[in-house]
């Protein structure tokens, strides 16, 4: 939150008394649009109104836009104490919340999925009445798991990995949460494991994907699983807002720019309806059409 120094006006506590002397302290910017006119006040009264300045900053510091280019909805942005708030509210299963600690430990866990897109994933899946799916990138298998898990019985995930070190992890827990069965692992190349698939004669027979591996190879595992998938199915997309770098025209690495690339190219694709959602780092929903 960027700061200016100011004077504290009546609207920040208009129950405090008037004095002769004006006192400044750093106001949020953000707190502007609540700036009338000054008036002066005591140093204790001043204190008080500094923190219920600020406190109330920190409240509408989370909506983002009000005007009339969003239809003067409010739009609220999901800062750390709302995330905790909306974390509190997600419901982990315990193996996940085990599985999640334990690759905190470990290098690239920053990987993972969130508890609030695995839930979203396994929501999907439950709402589909998916029992053929797919994911591409499965690292030690926390959303893999989010996924078998509410798969039913003779459900399957093919689960497409390239390391073998990460594997033994997602192994692990496929086993203590029981769900190993449900679980058809593929080590390897992702784009390899598809294109055996659809030479297989697997095609169209899938309700569900799951894209969370090269970024660059976004459109490639798209076009594949687009024949893998049936019609009416879903293929997510993670990390679409990718930091928030795609929209930052400053930021133009590789990356970033594959990304924004297959994004606009999403956007104008008619074999899928899509819809980009803010959760994690971002994840684009298609449903194939
Ligand atoms: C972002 S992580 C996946 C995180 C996982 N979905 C989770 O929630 O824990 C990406 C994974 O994709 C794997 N990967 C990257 N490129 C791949 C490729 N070409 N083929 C198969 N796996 C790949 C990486 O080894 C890594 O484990």
């Amino acid at each position: 939150m960027s700061m200016r120094w100011g004077v504290v006006h009546r609207w920040a506590n208009p129950l405090m008394t008037l004095r002769s002397t004006s006192y400044f302290l750093p106001v949020p910017q953000s707190a502007r649009v609540f700036v009338s006119r000054p008036i002066y006040y005591n140093t204790k009264a001043l204190k008080s109104a500094a923190n219920t300045e600020l406190k109330s900053v920190a409240n509408t510091d989370t909506i983002i836009a009000t005007d009339e280019n969003y239809g003067r909805k409010e739009v609220i942005s999901v800062n750390p104490r709302l995330y905790e708030y909306l974390l509190a509210n997600v419901r982990e299963p315990q193996i996940l919340r085990e599985l999640r600690e334990e690759t905190a430990t470990m290098r690239g866990s920053q990987m993972q999925v969130s508890p609030d897109q695995a839930q979203l994933l396994a929501m999907l899946v439950q709402i589909l009445g998916a029992e053929r799916c797919i994911e591409v990138g499965v690292y030690t298998g926390y959303s893999s798991v989010a996924v078998a898990l509410v798969l039913p019985e003779g459900g399957q995930l093919v689960a497409c990995e390239r390391d073998a070190k990460s594997l033994e992890v997602a192994q692990r827990y496929y086993d203590r949460a029981g769900v190993s069965k449900k679980v058809r692992v593929k080590f390897g190349l992702a784009a390899d494991t598809l294109k055996t698939m659809i030479q297989n004669g697997e095609g169209s027979s899938y309700d569900f994907a799951f894209v969370d591996a090269e970024k660059k190879m976004y459109q490639d595992y798209f076009e594949l699983l687009l024949q893998l998938v049936r019609v009416g199915g879903v293929i997510v997309i993670d990390n679409v807002l990718w930091h928030g770098r795609v929209a930052d025209p400053l930021v133009n690495d590789s990356k970033t720019i594959s990304i924004r690339n297959f994004n606009k190219k999403l956007t104008e694709d008619e074999r899928v309806s899509i819809s980009m959602i803010p959760v994690g780092d971002g994840m684009t929903i298609c449903r194939k059409r």
